[in-house]
């Protein structure tokens, strides 16, 4: 090796100074660095135990969620692990939990306003087109006045003086996850506020949504069943009301299709139920609403025409039948309604009762027929290597399911218009159905088995 000259020798000693200083100077970020990333996980992890603390966190104690900083949005999504943020806060008259009704029904008019976040959307009133269409609104909130965020399995309701039940069996404000659900009367919306009255929530409560109440979806008395023995007038219903409710839905259903029968009943309600004073004023009034009575107006009402149509009606011919409860003139109104309390009935989006879609009558090919018919109840016993359902109780159950579904055209909208002519696929249960859609049917053409059932019967 040729010896350095001066000149060289002392560019290079200036280069490993300058390499010995930057050397330093990396050391000093690695070390900032550390104590950053150290504080942040800190950070996370007093954050992380903040939001489990306050009952937000569903993780379940067998397999812990992974911690936010390292789960991404969708897989915290799809465990249930989500960071709400309040939609509005409620204005209401009641300002302490002391006094306010324990349930919105058991006390008068209760008023309150909730205004939607301009933080959640950018136009806040946007969110509310079309909910004045209804007459209640389930609104899903936060107990935020607790106090403390401990909850138990068992709890004491008032009313219960003094003994415990599972407080699933309860509205105890006290449980996981502090959520409360009521349902309000909608007097008005104006912009981005909504004017509610029958609350039972105090002044500040952060309120997480707000969803329309459908009797139809929401109260069990106005469900129109899909089970096959609803058909059966010879079968015993549990309770008088729905006996009357399915025996007349029997006759309608004689003449036409179930989709009739859903939209005459409701027509027939809505025809006998006028609207009292208090809600002539309100500001909501559409003639898209369709007017229900609820569980004990439902029963008188359905008596009524029930009395009507076998007097009146079972003589005609069958179209006249099927029309009849349209053109029915309204019999005169016997009681009146108060617009709260147990009493109160409710209005709804027309379109609700009446949608824009039609329903599709279903068919099976006998060939489906048969694959269905392969399946073996759930509790059969014994070895067999035929498909067994898991939750359905039989082939009917599964083929009334089936027509469930697709007479609901489950389709979107995309491939209702785009792609009409495409085979659909659907799973229920143990079951891959294929079917096919035409003009105004659905028909299932395959009942299969699910691969990983197939495999491990
Ligand atoms: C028994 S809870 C029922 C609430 C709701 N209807 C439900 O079933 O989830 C109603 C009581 O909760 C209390 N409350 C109302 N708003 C609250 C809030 N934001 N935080 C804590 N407690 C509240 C009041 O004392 C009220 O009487």
């Amino acid at each position: 090796m040729r010896p350095l000259c001066d000149c060289c020798g002392e560019h290079i000693n200036k280069l490993n100074q300058q390499v010995s200083v930057m050397r330093k100077e990396i050391k000093n970020l690695r070390q900032i660095l550390d104590s950053a990333v150290r504080a942040h996980r800190k950070h996370m992890a007093s954050l992380q135990s903040a939001v489990s603390k306050m009952g937000l966190c569903g993780a379940d104690k067998a397999s812990p969620a992974p911690p936010p900083s390292q789960a991404s949005p969708q897989a915290a999504l799809e465990r249930g692990n989500i960071q709400t943020a309040p939609i509005g806060y409620i204005s209401s008259c009641f300002s302490v939990k002391n006094g306010t009704p324990r349930q919105p029904t058991i006390c008068g008019p209760s008023r309150a306003e909730l205004r939607i976040q301009q933080s959640v959307f950018n136009n806040p009133d946007h969110a509310l087109v079309g909910l004045e269409q209804y007459s209640h609104v389930w609104i899903i909130f936060l107990f935020h006045k607790n106090g403390q965020l401990n909850y138990k399995a068992k709890v004491k309701p008032p009313r219960l003086n003094g003994q415990r039940v599972g407080v699933y069996s309860t509205r105890s404000p006290h449980r996981p996850n502090a959520l409360g659900l009521t349902l309000a009367k909608l007097d008005k919306i104006v912009g981005d506020r909504i004017h509610l009255s029958d609350i039972d929530m105090i002044d500040g409560t952060p309120v997480l949504d707000i969803k329309p109440y459908i009797p139809e979806y929401d109260s069990p008395c106005t469900r129109v069943s899909i089970d096959s023995e609803a058909c059966d007038p010879n079968t015993d219903q549990p309770n008088a009301a729905a006996d009357e409710e399915f025996n007349i839905l029997n006759l309608y259903k004689e003449k036409g299709t179930e989709s009739n029968v859903k939209r005459q009943r409701t027509d027939v309600v809505g025809s006998l139920v006028p609207r009292n004073a208090s809600e002539a004023d309100a500001p909501v009034t559409d003639s898209s609403r369709v007017q229900f009575s609820l569980s004990k107006d439902l029963y008188n009402v359905l008596e009524e025409v029930k009395t009507y149509v076998t007097q009146n009606e079972l003589c005609q011919s069958e179209d006249q039948v099927s029309e009849s409860p349209k053109t029915m003139p309204p019999p005169e109104p016997t009681v009146d309604h108060p617009c709260y309390g147990e009493e109160a009935y409710s209005t709804i989006a027309g379109w609700i009762t009446d949608p824009p879609v039609a329903s599709l009558d279903v068919r099976f090919t006998s060939h489906a027929e048969r694959e269905l018919a392969e399946f073996l109840p759930t509790h059969h016993s014994g070895p067999s290597d035929r498909p067994r359902f898991q939750f359905l109780q039989n082939p009917e159950e599964a083929a009334a399911a089936i027509r469930g579904v697709l007479s609901a055209d489950p389709r979107s909208v995309y491939r209702r218009t785009r792609c009409r002519d495409r085979l659909f696929f659907f799973t229920l249960d143990t079951a891959d159905i294929t079917c096919w859609f035409g003009q105004g049917f659905a028909e299932v053409l395959q009942v299969r088995p699910v691969e990983r059932h197939i495999s491990s019967m």
